[in-house]
């Protein structure tokens, strides 16, 4: 099988900061794949990692079967899209013209955009469900729509894999579902790998088809949601008291923090 992303011996980190240690790990075409961790393990830096946008060392690293130093900037950006933590933009664009920015790596040096480049923007509008939304700027929308005019974007690129840096995060409730669901249908109806990093672990429990937790910057743990989030593992990541049950929803764990108050001293 060739993996969606093949890594061995990653090492990233900033100027004045090592971050990520002996990173190894591989991701499978086509799953749902949630990277955990407390504040400050390296998620975010990993993510970036991943998608070229940090150098690093490693002895190996592949993207779909290629080395990831291989590919252009073009063909990385037909093959890979990446959805920011922060979406605030100061660009005076529409929504349409930002999400049609999505076909540039398919575009001539002029960059203008077909008549089935304008399609495809309107298919990933109508798919993000952000279509009424496309005359309006994108510096007038609100948190959640412009979170879904970046995966519009995104979705526009037609990429094999999407990463995502925590897009739930600032969400209500039934976005946060919404833009889940969303993922899942890309990785189900077009078989697209999708790469997340997220601090939600009962949505990561729902929707991942893999987990990986980090902690200090390395790996501490890589498998199905069953297997990652038992509460020895959790409470040893997270130094805090967790319970951990199944959902009533289905045969995923459930992780509920415990307050002080209610902690059982024994
Ligand atoms: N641009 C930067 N320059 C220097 N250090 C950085 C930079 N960005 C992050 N760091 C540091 O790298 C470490 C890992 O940060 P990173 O953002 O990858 O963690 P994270 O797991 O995503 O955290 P969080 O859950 O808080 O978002 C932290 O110690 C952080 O302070």
């Amino acid at each position: 099988m060739i993996h969606a992303i093949a890594i061995d011996h990653l090492f990233c980190g900033y100027t004045d900061q090592p971050v990520l240690q002996e990173i190894s790990f591989s991701v499978d075409p086509g799953s749902f794949f949630v990277i955990i961790g407390p504040n400050g393990s390296g998620k975010t830096t990993l993510l970036k990692a991943m998608a070229r946008l940090l150098a690093a060392d490693a002895r190996r690293f592949d993207i779909l079967g290629r080395p990831a130093g291989n590919y252009t900037f073009r063909s990385l950006a037909q093959t890979m899209a990446f959805v920011p933590q922060e979406t605030r933009i100061d660009f005076p664009l529409t929504v349409e013209e930002f999400v049609l920015a999505g076909r540039s790596p398919y575009q001539g040096v002029l960059g203008i955009p077909d008549a089935a480049d304008t399609e495809i923007a309107r298919q990933a509008m109508v798919f993000t469900g952000i279509e009424h939304l496309s005359s309006r700027k994108l510096d007038q929308l609100s948190g959640g729509e412009r979170q879904r005019a970046f995966i519009a974007k995104a979705v526009c690129q037609e990429p094999r894999l999407i990463m995502l840096d925590e897009p739930t995060a600032s969400l209500d409730l039934a976005h946060q579902t919404r833009i889940m669901d969303l993922m899942e249908r890309l990785k189900n109806e077009k078989g697209v790998t999708i790469v997340m990093v997220s601090h939600d672990i009962n949505l990561a429990a729902m929707y991942g088809d893999t987990l990986l937790l980090l902690k200090e910057g390395r790996v501490v743990g890589k498998g199905a949601p069953g297997e990652i989030l038992t509460y020895q593992v959790l409470e040893e990541a997270y130094g805090c008291v967790l319970l951990v049950d199944e959902n009533p929803l289905g045969k995923f764990p459930r992780v509920t923090p415990v307050p002080d108050r209610l902690k059982i001293i024994h």
